[in-house]
């Protein structure tokens, strides 16, 4: 989701489609109000703090930083080593209750160096709020004109239409279910949760990643729009799929969840308006001055396909992220990525990061804006307290 001028290719995803207006806050469970004043937990350590309004949307509980004594370091957070997670590269993948699973370096790693190549393990459609009409195989916008001949849902092709990726999931389904062609952009979004759905008796190994994401259940059912995208897509798959029977409730929540909050887009870089589910890179930490760089790619076959006219229907599956060193990288340091485009500032960076992946970032470079901007933080505060 980066700002689609820029590098439109890989911010991780949030959508517009079930992004977040939620300023619920994971780290402040226990906030209690009293009839004179408010009282939280500081995003950092966790001890009392009073605020004003912890609801406030534009300083996502930056005012909850409220010492310098809690600037805790990130190590200290660090816990245990996950062993069931290999990671293949110079990582090793911990867990802990702040990041969920992350990476850190199992060594040093020179500038430059490359930390991860990945494909993805699930890929689906995933088309601008402008709706483009988007193949479902290699995801490229292809005008009104070119219809799946069984189930009427837009591919590019014969060949696209024979690829396995649609002919061996969606396409047997809608078909049988007389599912319409999409007309807004959820449906679009609900093929590849669907897709995902079906690793379960396809592809088990995949499968267990994908339930070993954090899904950010609860932040989501607190949030309106993702609340009513979940509702869409369970519907679309429970009943306009009629596959109530196969996938539960509980289920679908899961992956919609995961998906919303994990993906990447690959769009106008590649000619696709895709989606696209990593399952190592996917596990690094934002930061708002990551120490990777990232870059969205297609693995050699695909190059060489790209010269000729053709669409050939597995190309999309060629779609790789390339993760390479920014910086020199400790052993033991966090390997971090953006999750967002980190030249907003500060306030927009906190909140978008906050409404779309229910975290308050505790990044070095976010510290120091509070603590070098504080007259202007304390001056919007205080003008959203006037309201
Ligand atoms: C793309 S996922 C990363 C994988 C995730 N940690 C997991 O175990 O599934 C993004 C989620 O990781 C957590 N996360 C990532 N970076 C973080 C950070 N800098 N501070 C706190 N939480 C972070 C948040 O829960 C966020 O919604």
């Amino acid at each position: 989701m980066s700002s689609e001028s820029e590098e439109l290719s890989t911010e991780i995803s949030s959508s517009s489609l079930c992004s977040s207006l939620s300023t619920d806050d994971m780290l402040h469970d226990d906030v209690t109000k009293t009839e004179t004043d408010v009282v939280t937990v500081c995003f950092l350590c966790q001890d009392q703090a009073s605020l004003p309004d912890p609801d406030c949307k534009i300083c996502h509980n930056i005012r909850a930083y409220h010492s310098k004594k809690n600037e805790r370091k990130r190590d200290e957070w660090a816990e245990d080593v996950v062993q069931d997670i290999a990671f293949p590269g110079p990582g090793i993948v911990k867990r802990n209750h702040i990041y969920g699973n992350y990476v850190v370096a199992s060594r040093t790693i020179e500038a430059g160096e490359l930390i991860v190549l990945e494909r993805p393990i699930s890929i689906g459609p995933y088309s601008p709020p402008d709706m483009l009409p988007l193949c479902l195989t290699c995801c490229k916008d292809i005008g009104l004109s070119s219809k799946c001949s069984k189930c009427r849902w837009p591919v590019c092709g014969q060949e696209c239409e024979e690829s396995p990726l649609h002919a061996s999931n969606e396409c047997e389904i809608f078909s049988k279910n007389n599912v319409r062609p999409p007309n807004v952009l959820r449906e679009y979004f609900s093929v590849e949760t669907l897709r995902v759905l079906l690793l379960r008796d396809t592809n088990f190994d995949a499968w267990k990643r994908v339930l070993e994401f954090v899904p950010h259940s609860q932040d989501r059912e607190n949030d309106l729009l993702a609340k009513a995208c979940t509702e869409f897509i369970n519907d679309f798959i429970q009943n306009r799929c009629n596959l109530a029977d196969q996938f539960s409730l509980q289920e679908i929540d899961h992956v919609v969840g995961v998906l919303s909050i994990n993906t990447f887009w690959a769009f106008k870089e590649l000619n696709r308006y895709a989606s696209c589910l990593f399952d190592k890179i996917t596990l690094f930490a934002h930061d708002c001055d990551p120490n990777t760089e990232r870059e969205l790619l297609f693995l050699e076959d695909e190059k060489n396909h790209e010269k000729s006219s053709s669409c050939k229907s597995d190309h999309v599956s060629n779609i790789a992220l390339r993760v390479k060193a920014a910086r020199t990288i400790e052993e033991g340091e966090m390997i971090t990525i953006r999750y967002i485009d980190v030249a907003k500032p500060l306030l927009e960076r906190r909140r978008e990061l906050r409404e779309t992946f229910y975290f308050d970032c505790t990044c070095s470079r976010c510290l120091k804006e509070i603590s070098d901007n504080q007259n202007e933080i304390e001056s919007k505060l205080a003008e959203t307290f006037v309201c």
